[in-house]
């Protein structure tokens, strides 16, 4: 008969594991930022532990394969390990890497790109300066978690745990922008004023914009005296609040109606609370002037811009060459990036709205007009695009990742059908976390 259950002799093993003390050496970090080492021939993963060093570490998860430990000592310590300047960073998920110093940071990111790839057989990489990034208060957008506790009659905000669903009260945070961070401990007092308290699930912070905006997810339509107090909230910080009940709809509290838009060089984009919107604004106008760079655009050049959504690279290519053409699955993303070309008196841009994951939508695509194409797809990448690449008489193609694991598996499909990765360069988009966005180069 074959066994399905543990014995009671394995089980027994396991549970005497967990909470061992054990010594190991770390020469790795993982995707997470985790360090990783081996103990008795199964891959450790340990939360806090840096690459180089030497630790004592307690095991908390025993798998077949794999144990997950817990930083317990530091018995040789790296040379790039730095003192966290977060009083929170050993429990909030929000950051990962703060304990390692910056360069070193993107160091390893930049090896963990190469590990990928060289998995696939892509090696000896054309890689090219790193994007850096101010290392704080570049995000400008995040979402804080807010839970009521009844007993105290109180709404608490912050972060989750790393791995968990555990949530650390924070008053400030290091990596967001600083009027957001300083204004932290007022809004909680705010909140805490509202009739509404219990029934905010989360809080959104977002400065992508010309204004700082603040929005509260309610499960219950607020009451009229929140309104009232919000706004004078508001208006004393110079601050937009909106309440988000439904999906697509955000009511204001003050009654005025602007628009949100950011800037790249003289474009303005409009968007909305709900649009994708690149997460580091410094970080974003370098990213796209090394695309425009890398690409050596010139009038005759006919773009594709797949994954286009509000016209992000599509307007600022558009400046440059003859005509764009984006492609986006957002209907609402699709109709403000044609609102943002003809506001900027763009008139050589096309946007049309199409499922990339879809064959049909595939085949819909005239691939033989364009001679560049813009890939900046979602986490999942853009294989079945890819795939089709052999048709392609684009010359070059720039594909950008937020998801090295997607560009490994998405490039060899293009370098099969005869690309060449002819570039490659970290954009530090996400600095303290283990976030990586890199941006490559095929040419045929
Ligand atoms: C990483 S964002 C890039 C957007 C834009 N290039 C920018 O820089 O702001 C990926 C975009 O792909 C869109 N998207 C995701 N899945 C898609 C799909 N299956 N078909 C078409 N678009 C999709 C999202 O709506 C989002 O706008």
């Amino acid at each position: 008969m074959v066994q399905i259950f543990r014995s009671t002799a394995q089980k027994s093993a396991k549970s005497h594991s967990l909470n061992k003390i054990i010594e190991l050496d770390i020469n790795d970090l993982d995707h997470q930022g985790r360090g990783v080492g081996r103990y008795n021939g199964k891959v450790c993963f340990v939360q806090g532990a840096l690459p180089s060093e030497k630790v004592q570490a307690i095991i908390t998860e025993d798998k077949k394969q794999l144990l997950t430990a817990k930083l317990h000592k530091i018995l040789q310590v790296s040379d790039e390990r730095i003192e966290p300047n977060c009083p929170w960073f050993s429990e909030c998920g929000g950051c990962q890497l703060q304990h390692l110093s910056y360069a070193a940071q993107t160091q390893q990111k930049q090896t963990r790109v190469d590990q990928l790839l060289a998995k696939q057989g892509i090696k000896r990489l054309p890689w090219q300066p790193i994007l850096n990034s101010q290392p704080f208060q570049y995000r400008n957008r995040t979402r804080l978690s807010a839970w009521y506790e009844g007993k105290q009659n109180k709404l608490h905000l912050g972060f989750r745990q790393f791995n968990s669903k555990k949530l650390i009260e924070v008053d400030q945070c290091l990596v967001i922008a600083p009027k957001f961070s300083t204004l932290l401990p007022e809004l909680v007092q705010i909140l805490n004023k509202l009739k509404c308290k219990k029934h905010v699930s989360h809080v959104e912070l977002n400065s992508a914009g010309q204004r700082y905006c603040i929005i509260l997810r309610v499960l219950n339509k607020p009451a009229e005296q929140d309104y009232i107090k919000l706004t004078e909230f508001a208006l004393a910080h110079n601050l937009d609040i909106y309440f988000h009940q439904n999906d697509d709809e955000y009511l204001k509290v003050q009654s005025d109606s602007d628009k949100l838009y950011y800037s790249i060089d003289s474009l303005q984009l409009q968007f909305g609370l709900s649009d994708f919107t690149q997460v580091n604004s410094q970080a974003n106008k370098d990213m796209i002037q090394q695309a425009q760079n890398w690409l050596e655009l010139n009038e005759d050049d006919v773009v594709l811009d797949l994954f286009c959504g509000l016209g992000n690279f599509s307007l600022p290519v558009a400046q440059k060459v003859l005509k764009v053409v984006g492609i986006e699955g957002s209907r609402s993303m699709v109709e403000k990036a044609k609102r943002n070309a003809s506001d900027n008196q763009l008139t050589n841009t096309e946007f049309y709205k199409q499922d990339l994951s879809s064959i049909d939508g595939l085949d819909k695509i005239d691939w033989g007009a364009f001679n560049k194409i813009i890939l900046d797809p979602s986490r999942q990448g853009a294989m079945q695009i890819c795939q089709q690449s052999e048709q392609w008489t684009a010359k070059q193609v720039l594909y950008i990742a937020c998801d090295p694991n997607s560009l490994a598996r998405d490039s060899q499909y293009l370098l099969a059908s005869g690309y060449k990765m002819i570039k490659i360069g970290l954009i530090d988009m996400f600095p303290q976390t283990s976030h990586i966005e890199t941006m490559a180069l095929f040419s045929r």
